[in-house]
């Protein structure tokens, strides 16, 4: 029997990262789970075993931590069956930066940019050389609103969205698909360790993380790039994009433009 591919998922044992391996086990992927939380992982990876017949194996790893995350990139370089990054684990904040202790707005950045930077590099040069593989990077909707909850959580996904950007055009030539989601408020634990209760938000504009989930794969099975999986027309992202690449020819000119040469 042929091996299934392997999908490994970052921040799993949890909200949006537990309903990706459960979803992702369903479509006949085997799935390497990680987190902190070993007692979580290894129910689920029980559950997920048990009802779909794939193959799970929770990874244990603070992605804080630097040898942490090099161990599973140096894991995603060598394993030829890892054909699917979902990079996925973040944490935020709702407090306003100065408010914020600075300890926890460090971590944040190495969890959110670093561990998330470590992974793409190491998925982008293994499937590239493989010439086939998927890289799926949870940004959020604060990558272009940064100014709803903490800047540096905002500033945390606007750098996943700019590396996205980057990396899709980068990877095409090599068949490597790669997709952004924006999510939304989304009802998940994020809120506990954010400061605030997503209780306190309007229901109309908080979504359940199955539906966030299931709308990002039909997006990813549609070939977008981009998926915000509560916007509804996608027109709009596209008019929102077309502006900044209407900028380019105009970014980078030998000459200050005529309004800073005045008097
Ligand atoms: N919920 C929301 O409103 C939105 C969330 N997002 C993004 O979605 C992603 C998933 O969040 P969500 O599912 O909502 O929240 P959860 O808090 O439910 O999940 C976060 C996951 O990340 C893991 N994680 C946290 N810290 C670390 C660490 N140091 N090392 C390894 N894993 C870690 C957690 O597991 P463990 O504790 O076991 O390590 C958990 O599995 C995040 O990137 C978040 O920014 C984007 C938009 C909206
Ligand atoms: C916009 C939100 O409320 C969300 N928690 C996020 O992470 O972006």
């Amino acid at each position: 029997m042929m091996a299934k591919p392997v999908a490994l998922i970052t921040g799993a044992s949890s909200g949006l990262g537990s309903i990706y391996a459960d979803r992702l086990a369903r479509r006949g992927w085997d799935l390497l789970l990680a987190a902190r939380n070993h007692e979580r992982l290894a129910t689920l990876a029980t559950r997920l075993e048990r009802e779909t017949g794939s193959a799970v194996e929770p990874a244990v790893v603070d992605l804080s931590d630097l040898n942490g995350r090099r161990q599973l990139a140096q894991r995603l370089s060598e394993d030829s069956r890892i054909e699917m990054l979902v990079n996925n684990a973040g944490f935020g904040s709702t407090a306003p930066l100065k408010e914020s202790d600075p300890e926890i707005m460090e971590q944040m950045i190495e969890l959110n940019v670093s561990a998330v930077t470590m992974l793409a590099n190491a998925a982008a040069r293994a499937f590239a050389q493989r010439g086939r593989g998927a890289i799926i990077n949870m940004a959020s909707i604060t990558a272009v609103a940064p100014t709803i909850l903490n800047g540096v959580y905002g500033a945390t996904k606007a750098y996943v969205l700019a590396l996205s950007q980057s990396l899709h055009h980068e990877l095409a030539p090599f068949d490597v698909k790669v997709q952004v989601v924006l999510p939304g408020a989304t009802a998940t634990e994020f809120w506990d360790a954010s400061g605030s209760s997503v209780r306190a938000l309007p229901a109309s504009i908080v979504m359940r993380p199955e539906d966030v989930v299931d709308a990002a794969l039909s997006g990813f099975d549609q070939g977008e790039f981009v998926t915000i999986p509560s916007l509804p027309d996608a027109s709009e992202w596209e008019a929102f994009d077309a502006a900044r690449t209407a900028l380019l020819p105009n970014l980078s000119r030998s000459e200050p433009a005529e309004r800073y040469r005045r008097g």
